[in-house]
């Protein structure tokens, strides 16, 4: 693909050029170390590096034009620059344009929340596919193009990857995208100009405190997604979440929502939930789902109101949420021949944990045993370590603490801060095992028939990053081989 640089500079302010832009350009990208021949190079500031210091490297390996902020004082003849005034919002909008705005060839729908988004978004992908139509997913398990898988690398992927893969729907003939917008996505413009035909608000609740500083900020973070909307798109929102109203308070789109408890356009009541599943009644008719727990009656319910409001019909919705099955790495079952129950779950902020273990114990029965093994990721919100901690003790008849990704951290490191959440008088019935493998083979090994252990923070994945460097690791495949030996 290549493109005309002034018509694509038609989507952005410019400020100033120097140089031609008469031009034909062979792509963008914004990381130095991609530079080749005919490339558009956008310098962005990031919390690490600042692209415009690369604007000489670049230019000496042949990009032929560069997006910056402040001109650098030696300009080549051949090259183009512009200027604008924030090139991370640029990027967005010239990717968008590059791609020949892909986004508005499909219905796309973006769902943002601290927990529940890659449930949402992968429920509704699968929705709209098992009635017939094309489409396309954009998760942190898996990018998918119907069939096709694509490794993901983000949970939602950089602007130039992100319209490249909207493009490949649309060229494949989807006629939906269910994408997860994630906060760092929102701040860094990763979807500037797209159009969406909804917005969809799960909950939100600490986490990336390390990224947004405060509470606040994190929630302005949010909030922007609504603001930015049309008005032909719908925003729906959760009013059982505090904020669930604030996040549409400024939006031009038309508004809708949904509850288990508050007043809202679209309801669900629990009818019956234990390990099996859930009976919901959704809009006056009952069905039975193969999910376990109020968050997933949550999530559920988003589902089912993204498809009234995609126009899809209320029996067909219903039909289709009790005939889905689980998403990879949430609430999952590993069962051992002697009748352990493993779940294995992707919580890992303080609000997954508690709606995980308190469905547990809502669930179980006295005599059953329940064993949480958790750690906290590394180079991430410290602040959730000691909380996550606490939430697992005080639910759960004995924890192992663990590692989860200690990335670039000392796992010992994060267990100290983890410790420290601790409650008085329950040291008792902690243990601290740093390997993980460890720590699920001893939880194993101190159950008995009909004991639960839940195994959290990693669900999906099948790696964990250590000093940087990524091992193979897969929570599920471990109690498996666990379980077989036993
Ligand atoms: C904190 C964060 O979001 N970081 C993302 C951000 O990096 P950054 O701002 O730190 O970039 P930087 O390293 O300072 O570099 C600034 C600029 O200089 C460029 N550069 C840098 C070095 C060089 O040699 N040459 C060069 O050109 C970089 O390409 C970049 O354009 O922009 C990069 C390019 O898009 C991302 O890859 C990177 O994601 C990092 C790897 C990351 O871990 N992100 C996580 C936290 C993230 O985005 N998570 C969210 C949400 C997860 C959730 O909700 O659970 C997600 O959407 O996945
Ligand atoms: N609606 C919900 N409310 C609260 N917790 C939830 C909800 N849905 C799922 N969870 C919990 O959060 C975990 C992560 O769920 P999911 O992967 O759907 O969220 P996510 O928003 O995509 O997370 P990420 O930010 O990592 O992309 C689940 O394993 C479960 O423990
Ligand atoms: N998208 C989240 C995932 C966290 C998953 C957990 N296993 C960890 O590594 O902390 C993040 O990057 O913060
Ligand atoms: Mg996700």
């Amino acid at each position: 693909m290549a493109t005309k640089l002034n018509d694509i500079l038609k989507q952005v302010a410019v400020l100033e050029v120097k140089g031609q832009t008469s031009i034909t350009i062979e792509g963008i990208i914004f990381d130095s170390r991609k530079a080749a021949e005919g490339m558009l190079f956008v310098a962005v500031k990031g919390t690490q590096a600042d692209g415009h210091a690369y604007i000489a490297d670049v230019v000496k390996r042949g990009v032929k034009a560069v997006v910056c902020e402040t001109l650098p004082e030696q300009l080549e003849s051949e090259v183009t620059y512009i200027k604008v005034a924030d090139t991370t919002e640029a990027l967005g909008r010239l990717a968008d344009a590059f791609y020949e705005f892909p986004s508005k060839e499909l219905k796309l729908v973006g769902i943002t929340g601290t927990n529940g988004k890659t449930t949402t978004a992968t429920l509704l992908f699968n929705a709209v596919r098992s009635m017939g139509y094309k489409a396309g997913l954009l998760s942190t398990v898996a990018n998918y193009i119907e069939d096709r898988v694509l490794d993901a690398t983000h949970t939602t992927p950089d602007a130039v990857e992100l319209n490249k893969l909207l493009r490949e729907m649309v060229d494949e003939g989807c006629s939906y995208c269910f994408m997860e917008v994630s906060s760092h996505a929102i701040v860094q413009r990763r979807i500037a100009g797209l159009k969406f035909a909804g917005a969809v608000f799960s909950n939100i609740t600490h986490d990336h405190l390390d990224y947004h500083k405060t509470f606040d900020e994190y929630i302005k973070a949010k909030k922007l997604f609504f603001d930015d909307l049309d008005a032909s798109a719908f925003a729906l929102t959760n009013t059982d979440d505090r904020n669930g109203k604030v996040m549409v308070q400024n939006t031009k789109a038309s508004v809708h929502s949904y509850s288990l408890k508050s007043a809202s356009d679209f309801k669900c009541k629990i009818i019956e939930n234990d390990f099996d599943g859930m009976q919901l009644k959704i809009d006056g008719l009952e069905v039975w789902t193969r999910f376990i727990g109020e968050f997933n009656a949550y999530n559920l319910l988003a589902v089912y109101s993204t498809g009234i409001l995609l126009g899809f019909a209320k029996e067909e919705m219903l039909t289709v949420l009790s005939a889905m099955t689980p998403v990879s790495g949430r609430f999952e079952y590993v069962r051992s021949k002697q009748k352990i129950t493993a779940i294995v779950d992707y919580a890992h902020t303080p609000d997954a944990l508690l709606n995980v273990v308190s469905t547990i114990n809502k669930i179980r029965k006295p005599e059953q045993k329940f064993i949480t093994v958790v750690g906290a990721g590394g180079n991430r919100d410290k602040t959730k370590r000691p909380v996550m901690a606490r939430i697992a003790v005080e639910n759960s008849d004995m924890v192992i603490l663990t590692s989860d990704n200690p990335r670039n951290e000392r796992a010992e490191d994060i267990l100290d801060d983890m410790k420290a959440g601790i409650p008085e008088g329950s040291a008792a019935k902690v243990l601290v095992i740093v390997d993980r493998k460890e720590a699920i083979k001893t939880a194993c090994a101190i159950s008995r028939a009909n004991d639960i252990i839940l195994v959290a923070g990693k669900g999906h994945e099948t790696y964990q990053e250590i000093n940087g460097v990524k091992h193979h690791f897969d929570d599920k495949e471990v109690l498996r081989e666990v379980f077989e030996s036993i």
